[in-house]
């Protein structure tokens, strides 16, 4: 068996797909998952891109422990520095930077405006630079794919000259098949002088629907990376996805002599915590994650489950940490059967923590006759990113019609200090949001906002994300309720709270200033 290296950029490429930008807690959330699950590196974000991509690349490295976490930099001296100074904290071992450049004709006529000899003098001085400070350098020559052989050999020798330690051949349009992408990295394996002594990387990209297929032909040629997303979020079409790359090695190793570390019944809990995050939501038929994939709808089909489960299904849910019992968690589930729910997801909570999810889902259960696991993973994410202990939303009261103008009233309390107003607006949630506008004396700007149903069914409970604008700066929040005006309002008080910690006006522990 061969060990192939998974480099997730879940939070780089991925986070690159419109409508994923994370927060940094956020960021480091998932980073503390994709460490559980085994990746061996992890791209945490563009350091030189923006203040907060800076401070979410400087958090992660510091939060996780086991893989090596990357920066991304263009060949430019200030996003070399950027990376560096993220990420110079961290042990040399477990540092990486990776510089990248375009090499296909048209992006170095159209983008770059550079010519080949230009391109080959920023790769050798890039390379380089970055090399000063860090052990480990990746380089990418963007759109590979689409770039002559021969100077794409160059590229590589140069990097290599350089000091790379992994160069990456990245499929940045999704264009390659697999027999030619497979053929590429044989010649570069045969080709590249110094070749051997790097690692041999691949970045697909999905626009045909091929970037698996060519994921495993580059492995099958001799790659020993693999660049990849959870759930293949990613520009545009996205990225090779993870859990699909893995469970075909897993599932036909009889063929593939090839492993991974990770541990495959952690795949579903990370899918579901990037899908609570995000809020994009795997297609039904996505394959291993989508809410399909273990259901039987035909008879036929039915039958030959029921009398021998392999008739119709070639790998087990439990395999990628689904759960295939049945266990309804209600009003009258105890403290046994919660936890007994989240040990099938592979979440270990601490008992305090633990404590807080039992009090929340009892809470739920008295207000929704059944919780799903989907309404489970909401509570267990919001409760492990509740550091903030401002605001709380104590009362509300909203009427609302298509005969009346909406009105919404709200008391809201930090510490001993309660505030309340009232207001109308276009309709309840613009109300509830004026009323604490009034209450908190501020005036935010909505950016953004988000509403869908976690889990399925008329009683599914709301979960909103929201973005808003304060003093110019971005500040998010996010709510779960069974009433989606509380849970808008919760998210709404939620950024507010942010802003207010932020500024110093608010005490992380509570109590206004
Ligand atoms: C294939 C990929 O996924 S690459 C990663 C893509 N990710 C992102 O772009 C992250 C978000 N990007 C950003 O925040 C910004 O684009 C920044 C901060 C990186 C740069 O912003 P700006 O300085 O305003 O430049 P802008 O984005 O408009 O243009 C990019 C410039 O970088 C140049 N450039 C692009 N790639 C490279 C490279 N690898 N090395 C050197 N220069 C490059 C372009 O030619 C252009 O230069 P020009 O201004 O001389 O024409
Ligand atoms: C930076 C590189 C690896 C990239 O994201 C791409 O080419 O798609």
């Amino acid at each position: 068996m061969r060990r192939i290296k998974i480099f997730d950029t879940t939070l780089r490429d991925g986070e690159q797909s419109p409508g994923a930008s994370m927060s940094i807690e956020e960021k480091v959330e998932m980073a503390l998952m994709l460490e559980d699950l085994g990746v061996d590196l992890i791209e945490a974000g563009f350091p030189v891109s923006s203040p907060v991509q800076f401070e979410a690349v400087k958090r992660v490295a510091s939060a996780v422990q086991k893989p090596i976490v990357v920066g991304l930099a263009r060949c430019v001296e200030k996003d070399i520095d950027a990376a560096y100074e993220a990420l110079k904290d961290r042990p040399k071992d477990k540092r990486m930077i990776h510089v990248f450049i375009a090499t296909s004709p048209i992006h170095r006529k159209y983008k770059l405006r550079m010519e080949k000899e230009e391109i080959l003098e920023r790769i050798r001085r890039y390379v380089g630079y970055a090399k000063q400070f860090f052990d480990l350098v990746e380089f990418s020559a963007e759109d590979a794919s689409r770039t002559e052989v021969p100077f794409l050999i160059e590229a590589y020798k140069t990097a290599i000259e350089a000091g790379a330690t992994t160069i990456n051949v990245p499929d940045t349009v999704g264009y390659a098949l697999p027999d030619e992408f497979g053929e590429l990295i044989k010649t570069l394996r045969e080709g590249v002088p110094g070749i051997e002594k790097v690692d041999l990387s691949v970045h697909c990209h999905n626009d045909l629907g091929l970037a698996v297929a060519n994921s495993l032909a580059a492995v099958q040629n001799g790659a020993t990376q693999v660049e990849v997303t959870l759930n293949g979020i990613g520009e545009r079409a996205g990225n090779c996805a993870l859990e699909e790359f893995v469970m075909i090695l897993k599932v036909r190793k009889d063929k593939l002599p090839y492993e991974t570390g990770i541990k495959t019944e952690l795949i579903y809990p990370a899918s579901r915590l990037l899908t609570h995050i995000t809020g994009l939501i795997p297609s039904r038929n996505k394959p291993i994650v989508g809410e399909n994939v273990f259901l039987h709808e035909s008879g036929i089909h039915q039958d030959g489950v029921l009398k021998h489960r392999e008739t119709y299904e070639i790998m087990k849910p439990s395999d990628i940490g689904r759960s295939s019992e049945t266990l309804v968690l209600g009003r009258h589930s105890g403290k046994h059967a919660l936890r007994k729910k989240l040990e099938t997801y592979g979440i270990k909570l601490d008992e305090e923590t633990f404590q807080k999810v039992f009090e929340k889902f009892t809470e739920l259960a008295d207000r929704k006759k059944e919780v799903y696991d989907d309404d489970l993973f909401s509570i267990v994410s919001e409760v492990l990113r509740e550091p903030i202990n401002g605001y709380k939303l104590v009362h509300f009261h909203v009427h609302t019609g298509n005969t009346l103008l909406p009105t919404a009233a709200v008391v809201l309390q930090v510490g001993n200090e309660k505030r309340e107003a009232a207001e109308a607006g276009n309709g309840p949630v613009d109300a509830i949001f004026k009323a604490i506008d009034k209450a908190l004396g501020i005036q935010p700007k909505l950016e953004e906002y988000i509403i869908q149903a976690v889990g399925t069914g008329k009683n599914a409970q709301g979960e909103v994300k929201l973005t808003l604008r304060i003093d110019n700066e971005l500040y998010s929040g996010r709510g779960v309720s069974t009433d989606i005006v509380e849970a808008s309002a919760i998210a709404y008080i939620n950024a507010i709270n942010k802003y207010l910690i932020a500024k110093g006006l608010l005490r992380k522990n509570g109590g206004a200033e």
